[in-house]
């Protein structure tokens, strides 16, 4: 199993290359790529950890030889934001970014399972989406955004309020990832009740968890380790998806044939394909039932830059 991390050099590619060293089956391969030319460096570091994974790393202009025969792509390539930007102030940079390193990939390995990180992700899964199919390569199953961010802390600040064992909290989260496209299925954890005001006001600290590290890192970046883990956590799925294992389920950003937008959050059961199946998101109340009618002008738009962008 070949897993290439494009961005490797940053906060959230150093953070997500250590968890994967440490946690990719016994004879993977991690392939790290940046532009940064500290790199192969990061790669070198990385290789005196002991365990069964080789590493290697590439810098320069060409992600290409970091893409060779890769089975899973993980990009955090771009730059992250500062107090008083939003996600979508990161579109000017980013979207060219992913769009160039999208090109590589189709290039490269255009059967890849293709995880985005970059920011903002609702507009470079888009982005993503339309460079594939302009390549002629595009499999709406093999491409998601990664928003597993939301659920972890959805189901870390859940567990903090109510006094549980975090392990024992499963959270769904749907819609996007940014703001109010941010929509935690609350009315859903099983063996949990909350108080209206509980749900309005742990809804709206988990949209605003990104805005909440990047004040606390006051210009220093935003989340990088809890997206570090959040990343290993998906990709490490993805990774069980292809070698077969059953009942691997994640939320994430995806065609999917949602009735709400070209691209939506949902479960997903993931296989050797990619999404084996898209699941029904399930009940929801009244409250997040208006929660979701009311973001979906805000995904589209979003979704609708992305596409605008590559035509
Ligand atoms: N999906 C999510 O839940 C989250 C997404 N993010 C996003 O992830 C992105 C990365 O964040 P950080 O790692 O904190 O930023 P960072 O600035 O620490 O690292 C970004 C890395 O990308 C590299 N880079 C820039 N252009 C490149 C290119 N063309 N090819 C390859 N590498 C390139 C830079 O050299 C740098 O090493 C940001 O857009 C941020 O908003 C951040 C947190 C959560
Ligand atoms: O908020 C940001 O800019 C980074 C991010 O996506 C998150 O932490 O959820």
């Amino acid at each position: 199993m070949k897993v290439a991390v494009l961005g490797a050099a940053g906060g959230i590619g150093q953070a997500l290359a250590l968890l994967l060293k440490t946690q990719l089956p016994a004879g993977s391969q991690l392939s790290l790529y940046d532009i940064a030319p500290v790199t192969p460096g990061v790669a070198v570091d990385l290789s005196h950890i002991p365990t069964a994974v080789e590493v290697k790393g590439f810098a320069g202009e060409d992600p290409t030889p970091a893409l060779e025969g890769a089975d899973v792509v993980l990009i955090s390539a771009g730059v992250a934001r500062k107090p008083g930007m939003d996600r979508s102030d990161l579109f000017n940079i980013n979207a060219g970014i992913v769009r160039n390193l999208i090109e590589k990939v189709a290039a490269t390995c255009p059967k890849a399972l293709v995880g985005v990180i970059t920011n903002p992700v609702n507009t470079t899964v888009a982005i993503a989406a339309e460079v594939l199919k302009k390549a002629g390569v595009y499999d709406k199953n093999r491409l998601f955004g990664v928003t597993t961010l939301d659920v972890i802390r959805s189901e870390t600040f859940v567990a903090e309020l109510k006094g549980l064992n975090v392990a024992d909290v499963n959270v769904n989260v749907i819609g996007g990832h940014s703001g109010v496209t941010i929509l935690p299925l609350l009315s859903q954890i099983e063996g949990v009740s909350f108080t209206d005001e509980e749900v309005a006001s742990l809804t709206t600290r988990i949209q605003n968890a990104g805005t909440e590290v990047v004040e606390a890192k006051a210009g220093g970046g935003s989340a990088t380790l809890s997206m570090g883990q959040a990343a290993c956590r998906f990709g490490l799925s993805l990774v069980r998806g292809l070698q077969g294992e059953e009942n691997v389920v994640e939320c994430a950003y995806v065609d999917g044939g949602s009735e709400h937008a070209e691209f939506f959050a949902q479960p997903v059961v993931l296989g050797k394909n990619g999404v084996e199946k898209v699941l029904p998101y399930g009940e929801v109340s009244a409250f997040e039932a208006s929660a979701r009618d009311s973001m979906l002008d805000t995904l589209k738009g979003d979704i609708k830059l992305g596409v605008e962008f590559v035509k």
